[in-house]
C-alpha cells in the first residue's frame, strides 16, 4: 500500500487526449507530474532539480519537440530513481534503448492497440495502389472525368494474380496478413528475423529476404526503424524486386532511402508507392507525392479516437503494472533478457 511519503512519482511528458480517466485512476497510487520543461536544456536542469526523485517517465511521439531524442546524452541526465520509460507508440526509434538498458531502466512501447489501425492503413494503401484509386480520385477532383471510361484512369489488377510479401511479421505484420487474406491474393509470403511458430504463422509461407524481394508483386514494410534498418530499402535492394513492384510503407519513412524514389517510380521500376510515413516528417518532397502512382498519407496509421485512447491507456497500464509488479507490461524486445 502506498502512503503519501512513498507514492511513486510519474513524470508525464506530452499531452493526454482521451485517457483522462485512466490517468486519474493511476493518481490513486502515484503522484503524476506534468513535465513543463520547454527545451532539452531546461529538461536536463529539471531532471537534476524538481524531477530528481521521479520513478517512472511516460512520453509521446510529439514530445520529442520538447526534450529531443531519448539518447545516451539524455539517459546520462536521468536520475538514479527512474525504473521505467513508457513510450506511447509502437515505433520507439526516438529512444536509443542501450543506454537505458545499461542503467537498468525498463523501456516499454505500445503493442496491440496499434496493430489493427496501422494494418487497416496498409490495406487501404495496397488496394489503392493495386487499383489506381488515387489516380481516379485525382482525375475526378480536377474535373477530368469526360467521355473516357473511368476518366481514363489506368487499369488496375485484381488480388488473385498477385503475391504479397510482408517484411516484418510482428503484431502489425500479422494484422496486415489477416486483413489481406480475405481479398484472395495468389499467395502471401513473409520474411522476419526468424520464422514464426506455425500457430502464429497462420498458413503463410516463410521465405528468405532475397526470395521475398524477388517473388513479391506487392511488398508491405512492417519492420522497426533502427541503425540496421535505416535505408535498408535502397537502390541495390530495390533492384532485386520485380519490375513494377508495389511498395507500401506503414512503418517508418527512413527505412527507405527516400531520395531515390522519384526516379525509380518515374522509370516504372516501382509501379506504385503507397506510404503513410516519410523520412523527414512533416516535410515530404512534392516531387514524390505529386507523382500519379503515389498514394501518400500524413502519418495517419493510428489516427482514430479509439486507437489514441487505447494507446494512451496502454501507456498508463505499463506504469501501473510496473508499480504493482516491478515490471512493465510490454517491455521492448531488446530488453527481453533485462534482469529487473
Ligand atoms: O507511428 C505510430 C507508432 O509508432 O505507434
Amino acid at each position: 500500500m502506498t502512503t503519501a511519503s512513498n507514492r511513486p512519482k510519474v513524470l508525464r511528458i506530452g499531452s493526454v487526449e482521451f485517457a483522462q480517466e485512466k490517468w486519474a485512476k493511476l493518481s490513486e497510487i502515484a503522484d503524476v507530474i506534468e513535465c513543463t520543461s520547454r527545451t532539452r536544456e531546461e529538461f536536463f536542469q529539471d531532471l537534476a532539480g524538481k524531477y530528481n526523485d521521479i520513478r517512472h517517465i511516460t512520453r509521446t511521439f510529439a514530445s520529442v519537440e520538447q526534450t529531443g531524442r531519448f539518447d545516451e546524452e539524455l539517459a546520462s541526465h536521468i536520475p538514479a530513481s527512474v525504473v521505467s520509460v513508457s513510450h506511447n507508440g509502437a515505433g520507439y526509434d526516438q529512444i536509443d534503448v542501450d543506454p537505458f538498458t545499461a542503467r537498468g531502466i525498463q523501456v516499454s512501447n505500445v503493442t496491440e492497440p496499434v496493430e489493427g489501425p496501422t494494418a487497416d492503413t496498409a490495406v487501404f494503401l495496397v488496394l489503392s495502389c493495386l487499383r489506381n484509386y488515387q489516380e481516379g480520385h485525382d482525375i475526378l477532383a480536377r474535373g477530368g472525368w469526360d467521355e473516357k471510361k473511368c476518366g481514363g484512369a489506368k487499369l488496375g489488377r485484381s488480388p488473385e494474380s498477385k503475391v504479397v510479401g510482408i517484411l516484418g511479421m510482428g503484431g502489425i505484420g500479422r494484422a496486415i496478413r489477416d486483413r489481406l487474406k480475405p481479398f484472395g491474393f495468389k499467395k502471401i509470403i513473409y520474411h522476419n528475423r526468424s520464422q514464426l511458430k506455425p500457430e502464429l504463422e497462420a498458413g503463410v509461407e516463410y521465405v528468405s529476404y532475397d526470395d521475398l524481394l524477388s517473388q513479391s508483386d506487392i511488398i508491405c514494410l512492417s519492420i522497426p526503424l533502427n541503425a540496421k534498418t535505416r535505408h535498408s530499402i535502397n537502390k541495390e535492394v530495390i533492384s532485386k524486386m520485380k519490375d513494377g513492384v508495389i511498395l507500401v510503407n506503414t512503418a517508418r519513412g527512413a527505412i527507405i532511402d527516400e531520395k531515390i524514389l522519384p526516379e525509380l517510380i518515374k522509370s516504372g521500376k516501382i509501379g506504385s508507392f503507397g506510404s503513410d510515413v516519410f523520412e523527414n516528417e512533416p516535410h515530404v518532397s512534392p516531387e514524390l507525392y505529386e507523382l500519379p502512382n503515389v498514394v501518400s498519407l500524413p502519418h495517419m496509421g493510428t489516427h482514430t479516437t479509439d486507437a489514441i485512447r487505447n494507446m494512451e491507456e496502454w501507456v498508463v497500464s505499463n506504469v501501473e503494472t510496473c508499480i504493482q509488479t516491478g515490471k512493465v507490461k510490454t517491455i521492448v524486445p531488446e530488453q527481453y533478457n533485462l534482469k529487473v
